[in-house]
């Protein structure tokens, strides 16, 4: 099998970089192409073996699969490389936010089975979760499904469904980490050293993803287990629900998927 990454930075990475450490393909399968940094690319190849290569032609012969993992305001760019050698076998998959399958289909110009997946760089550890959406006619879909398991859950959606996901778990991951910063600045307020306050948010939250990973109790069951008949923790929660936190998150990914729609306007 040979998958070629137009784009080898964070997202892109993290997908390969899983694949392989699942062993679901060989590294020598893998090609990665980028433009601004051809270092970070050939770190790639030193570190994972993976091939680089920037001859187009050479990249696009024989694909299975072409992943465009280039910004969004890059596609163009990208498929004037891709557009001259593109083969009718090769499926494209992007992981562009917000460019609609059409859109793909229509700058590429081939007819091409086009899948969007929207992952997250939970990727690198194989936890990902990867949103699917098909092109009408894309065949053989459980391979690709098979190959995205190798480093994450699966979701399924319609390409209607891909801005919510996006906003969800796509960017998701970056909403939880902001709320670890505040976490661990809030422990510096209560008088920890700055090393002491990260490393004890860290272990917090790796403790609590491992919990969440091992255990069936839903969040209320695992929060109400801690929380005291008036102790600290209630006295914690009392404050906290004064904050119009659900509100404060509901609107922070109503603006990531109001920016993957404005991204999907064509
Ligand atoms: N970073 C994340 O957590 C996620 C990113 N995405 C999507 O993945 C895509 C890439 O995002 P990142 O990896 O964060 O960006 P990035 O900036 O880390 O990587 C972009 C890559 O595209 C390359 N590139 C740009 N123009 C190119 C060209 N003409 N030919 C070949 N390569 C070219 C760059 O050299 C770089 O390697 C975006 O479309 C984003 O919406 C999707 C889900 C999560
Ligand atoms: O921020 C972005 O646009 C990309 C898509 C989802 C996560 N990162």
């Amino acid at each position: 099998m040979k998958i070629v990454f137009f784009g080898a930075g964070n997202m892109a990475s993290a997908i390969f970089t899983g694949m392989i450490e699942k062993g679901i393909v060989k590294a020598d399968d893998i090609y990665i192409t980028s433009k601004t940094n051809r270092v970070a690319a050939m770190e790639f190849k030193e570190s994972l073996g993976v091939n680089v290569s920037y001859d187009d032609a050479e990249l696009c012969a024989d694909a299975d699969y072409i992943v465009l993992a280039s910004k969004p305001q890059n596609f163009k760019d990208v498929a004037k490389r891709i557009r001259p050698y593109l083969e009718e076998k090769t499926k494209l998959i992007s992981v562009m936010a917000g460019i609609q399958i059409l859109t793909i289909q229509e700058e590429l110009g081939k007819g091409n089975s086009v899948a969007r997946i929207m992952p997250n760089t939970n990727a690198m550890v194989q936890y990902s979760v990867n949103g699917i959406a098909f092109s009408d006619g894309f065949d053989n879909k459980d391979e690709l499904i098979d190959l995205m398991a190798s480093f994450g859950k699966n979701v399924v959606v319609g390409e209607d469904g891909m801005d919510n996901i996006t906003a969800a778990t796509g960017s998701g991951p970056a909403f939880l980490y902001y709320i670890y910063e505040q976490y661990a600045k809030s422990l510096e307020e209560l008088g920890f050293s700055k090393e002491d306050a990260e490393q004890l948010t860290r272990n917090l939250v790796i403790g609590t993803g491992k919990t969440l990973s091992e255990r069936p109790e839903s969040f209320e069951k695992l929060r109400t287990d801690i929380t005291s008949k008036a102790g600290t923790t209630e006295a914690g929660l009392n404050t906290l629900s004064e904050f119009k936190l659900r509100e404060m998150i509901t609107d922070t990914l109503g603006s990531a998927r109001d920016r993957s729609k404005k991204l999907s306007e064509r």
